[in-house]
């Protein structure tokens, strides 16, 4: 059927396929949460509820898109990756992206009530996503790993901030002051001869962020192929290193 005479305003619309071959990272972040956490009175400097629920509707898109194979989570953050055959959306960036954006955001507001039960959402949460593409495994380990180093940084340095301030009785400007030019080694001692916290005991959820994993259950059918979705696996929560290599020998499917 031939168009009306508007139709050619299509031809604007331009593709936006994504390399074949390539890892894809799908990165949503949450918009302004700096006030969303404010007002929704996150507890501070980690709100194990708030984490939890990112965790939920992280989880939920992993259920919905088969081809997200690892994910990892920290603060008002959540990255993805895609097997690197997947044909999700025929590649589209734009769909891709918007969709699980979307998603995402939709889990997150339909699963509010279940972890801030009295405590109703003031205002629609919104997330920013984008798309990354990365040619091989070893810059998809050291994006995994740059997202895991940044967790880390930014938990110590807000232990030991909101440690001054809420149990120190000092101002905001005078812990950030405290803290300047403090390297890690110096931070862990401050936090534990001031306040008696081993660092390296607080919660794994803080230090080391969630990764969601999609491990193949059966692994009697080697070797460890997706084989067209057909193996059977589960999503697995952890709070572990995948920084060192451990992580990674133990499912050398993520990477195929
Ligand atoms: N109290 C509390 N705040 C949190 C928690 N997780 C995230 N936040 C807040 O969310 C912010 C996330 O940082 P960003 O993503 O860099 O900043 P943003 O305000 O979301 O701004 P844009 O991402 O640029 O829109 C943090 O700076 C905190 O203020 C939490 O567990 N507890
Ligand atoms: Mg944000
Ligand atoms: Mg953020």
């Amino acid at each position: 059927m031939a168009g009306s005479k508007y139709a050619y305003v299509r031809n604007f619309e331009l593709p936006d396929p994504l390399l074949p071959g390539t890892f894809l990272v799908f990165r949503l972040d949450g918009h302004s949460f700096h006030r969303f956490s404010t007002e929704h009175q996150f507890t501070k400097p980690n709100d194990v509820q708030a984490l939890m629920l990112m965790d939920h509707a992280a989880r939920d898109v992993m259920e919905e898109y088969k081809d997200i194979v690892l994910a990892f989570g920290e603060s008002d953050e959540y990255s993805f990756l895609l097997r690197k055959s997947t044909s999700l959306y025929n590649r589209r960036e734009s769909k891709i992206c918007s969709t699980l954006t979307s998603f995402f955001t939709s889990c997150y507001v339909f699963h509010w009530k279940e972890y801030f039960p009295d405590s109703p959402l003031l205002y629609p949460p919104s997330f920013d996503g984008r798309i990354v593409v990365y040619p091989s495994s070893r810059e998809v380990r050291d994006y995994f790993s740059w997202r895991q180093a940044d967790t880390h940084i930014n938990n110590l340095y807000n232990t030991i901030f909101w440690a001054l301030v809420q149990q120190g009785g000092k101002t905001t400007t005078d812990a950030h002051a405290a803290l300047r030019g403090t390297v890690s080694s110096q931070k862990h001692e401050m936090l534990f001869k001031s306040f008696g916290v081993n660092y390296n005991e607080i919660d794994a959820r803080f230090r080391k962020g969630s990764i969601l994993v999609r491990d193949i259950e059966d692994v009697s059918h080697k070797p460890l192929k997706w084989k067209k979705n057909k193996a059977k696996t589960k999503i697995n929560l952890l709070h572990c290193d995948i920084i060192k290599d451990e992580f990674w020998d133990a499912r050398p499917h993520l990477l195929e």
